[in-house]
């Protein structure tokens, strides 16, 4: 363009010139879409990667406690939040740097054609100033991005409020118990506490910054343009000079301020980036590479690394072991003060105990999410710390008490107790009939095929006693494929009298074979055990079967009355229907209503 307004004021021929011009625009336009079609490609690339990366640190080396620690939950919450696009990923930080390429190609195209036309120093005044402004901006947005990273602890409490009140799980409870407005008030001084610093700080590190930086830009310019215009007025420009002088002294004027094809995305998605290494760090802090899948993790971890994991074959074939156990939760008090407990192989072990007596927590160390602080847990004389952590979960068919609801079908979510022999529909089937829920599950509307989620076109959810028995039809079918130990957290806290009833009836026959271990408070669970241990004060108080801690007369035999009592008093005074629900077997000597009736 340049050119042709030489060739003008000059009379030349412009007509090839025009075309030369077209065609560079043409061509201008052609690549233009590469560049960000470029970057896209790089950006998925790098964001596969760095998902693969965030799922391998969560579902295998992730310890249980170093996965609920608040700092980690806080750079969780920021990488998920850009892989769910509410901000840039790591990818998108990658293909803003290549954008940035192309803006700094122009920056250096446009100073050297101002040292071309009006000489070093106006080419200087221009290049330095376009880097001051652009530098000092880009120290203010890392400023921001600072104080935005510190402020995840308050942004993770707005997501969680603003995901209650807009979500479905809490709906009812909160209509029910009319907290919409605490809620609506509770997330206004939320979000007060998270934007308040955030909006100051924008203010003060990226709004006043401006202004300086502004007045250095606006200065380098203005002295390449009072140059430009002395030397045009003064006659040593030819009217091509004068072009490209006006040009290109106007590209740095323009440089520096903001980039949005790059700025927020390499500044956050770099961010991103260092919270999922970050992350990786804090992981490899308790779990170094050298302890393999083992996702067992905590204390201990010198002792762990000197071990080398080892494959399990089925066991327990002797007994589970828990020799001398101290534990307590990270900063929390003792749960465990010196606990010994012996699981026999192929035999069934109760543990009742008062909320908080940490039966759960058991299970917890039992499946390697936490490690004694002192004592060992052994499987056949093998410290578990030795065995392979995946090998050993594969041994272990679990319902926690807080058992996943997944929103698949019926059949998926029995045949997620082995995900490997999820398609044998047969063992599915047969699991959900050993749990009493085979029939309840054919009579939905596509069968064992309907996910069993509400708000699913075709689905449909199930009560909490019926969902029971789908978590308890998932164990029974890990078992079906080659879990050895079944742990069983309160099994039948949601199901109705006849369900228990059924279950009890069924426990032999359950557990027949298997090391199993059941916590429950309902004693018509627990008595089938073959054995039952009191957990109280960190320690087992009291281990026996159930007429022997009867006959005892201690703390078992003392809930046991209090329940068994409490039933009676409802039938008012008759023993009929508890004895109904704990039918006894014809080997048993006692049962709830003849404890009451003895004594
Ligand atoms: N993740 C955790 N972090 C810190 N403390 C915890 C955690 N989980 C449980 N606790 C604490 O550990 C203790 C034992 O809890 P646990 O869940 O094992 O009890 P429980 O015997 O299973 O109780 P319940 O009968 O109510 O199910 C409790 O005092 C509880 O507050």
């Amino acid at each position: 363009m340049s050119v042709m307004l030489d060739r003008l004021a000059s009379g030349g021929d412009e007509l090839p010139l025009l075309a030369a011009a077209f065609g560079c625009f043409l061509v201008q336009q052609v690549l233009a879409p590469f560049q960000p079609a470029l970057g896209e490609a790089i950006a998925r690339r790098v964001d596969r990667r760095c998902l693969h990366r965030l799922l391998a640190v969560s579902f295998r080396r992730a310890p249980i406690p170093a996965l609920e620690d608040p700092g980690t939950l806080d750079k969780l919450a920021d990488i998920r939040a850009a892989f769910d696009g509410d901000l840039p990923t790591p990818g998108r930080a990658v293909a803003g740097a290549l954008a940035l390429v192309a803006r700094y190609s122009q920056l250096v195209g446009a100073v050297v054609l101002v040292a071309v036309v009006l000489g070093a120093p106006a080419a200087v005044a221009v290049g330095v100033s376009a880097l001051v402004v652009r530098f000092g901006q880009r120290g203010s947005l890392g400023r921001f991005a600072a104080l935005w990273d510190g402020l995840a602890g308050a942004r993770r409490r707005v997501l969680y409020l603003r995901r209650l009140a807009a979500g479905p799980e809490a709906a009812k409870e909160i209509r029910v118990l009319g907290l919409r407005g605490w809620l609506s008030e509770r997330h206004r001084q939320a979000s007060e506490e998270y934007l308040g610093p955030l909006w100051a700080g924008r203010r003060r590190l990226l709004a006043a910054p401006f202004l300086g930086y502004a007045a250095v830009g606006l200065a380098g310019a203005a002295y390449a343009l009072v140059e430009l215009a002395r030397a045009g007025a003064g006659g040593t420009l030819t009217v091509l000079q004068l072009a490209i002088g006006a040009q290109a002294v106007l590209i740095p004027i323009r440089f520096g301020v903001y980039f949005p094809e790059s700025d927020v995305q390499t500044q956050f998605g770099v961010q991103a980036y260092r919270a999922l290494a970050d992350l990786e760090a804090r992981v490899e802090r308790v779990s170094p590479p050298g302890a393999g899948t083992d996702p067992v993790a905590g204390a201990g971890v010198a002792a762990r690394t000197q071990l080398v994991a080892r494959p399990v074959a089925a066991s327990p074939r002797g007994e589970i072991r828990f020799q001398d156990v101290h534990f307590a939760y990270p900063g929390g008090s003792p749960v465990f003060a010196g606990l010994d407990l012996t699981l026999p192989a192929g035999r069934s072990t109760a543990l009742v105990g008062l909320n908080g007596a940490g039966k759960t927590t058991l299970v917890k160390l039992l499946a390697g999410f936490y490690r004694p602080d002192q004592g060992t847990i052994s499987i056949d004389g093998r410290d578990l710390r030795e065995l392979d952590g995946d090998s050993w979960h594969r041994q272990l068919a679990v319902i926690f008490q807080n058992f996943i609801r997944y929103e698949l079908t019926a059949a998926e979510n029995i045949g997620l107790g082995a995900p490997g022999r999820r398609g044998d529909l047969a063992a599915v089937r047969d699991a959900a009939r050993q749990a009493s829920v085979l029939d309840v599950l054919d009579d939905l509307p596509a069968g064992l095929a309907t996910p069993l989620y509400s708000r699913h076109t075709g689905g449909q959810d199930l009560s909490g006693g019926q969902w029971q028995r789908v978590a308890l039809a998932r164990a029974l079918f890990a078992v079906r494929a080659g879990a050895s130990v079944l742990v069983l957290d309160e099994p039948t806290a949601h199901l109705d009298v006849r369900a228990e009833a059924d279950f009890y009836h069924r426990f032999l026959e359950t557990t027949a074979g298997l090391t199993s271990l059941v916590i429950s408070h309902r004693f018509s669970t627990v008595r089938r055990a073959d054995h039952i241990a009191v957990l109280e004060r960190g320690r087992v108080v009291e281990y026996g079967d159930h007429d022997g801690l009867l006959a005892s007369g201690g703390r078992y035999a003392e809930m046991f009355a209090l329940q068994a009592r409490h039933f009676v008093d409802l039938a008012g005074g008759g023993a009929e229907p508890y004895r109904s629900v704990g039918a006894r077997r014809s080997t048993d000597r006692g049962g709830p209503g003849t404890v009451e009736v003895d004594r």
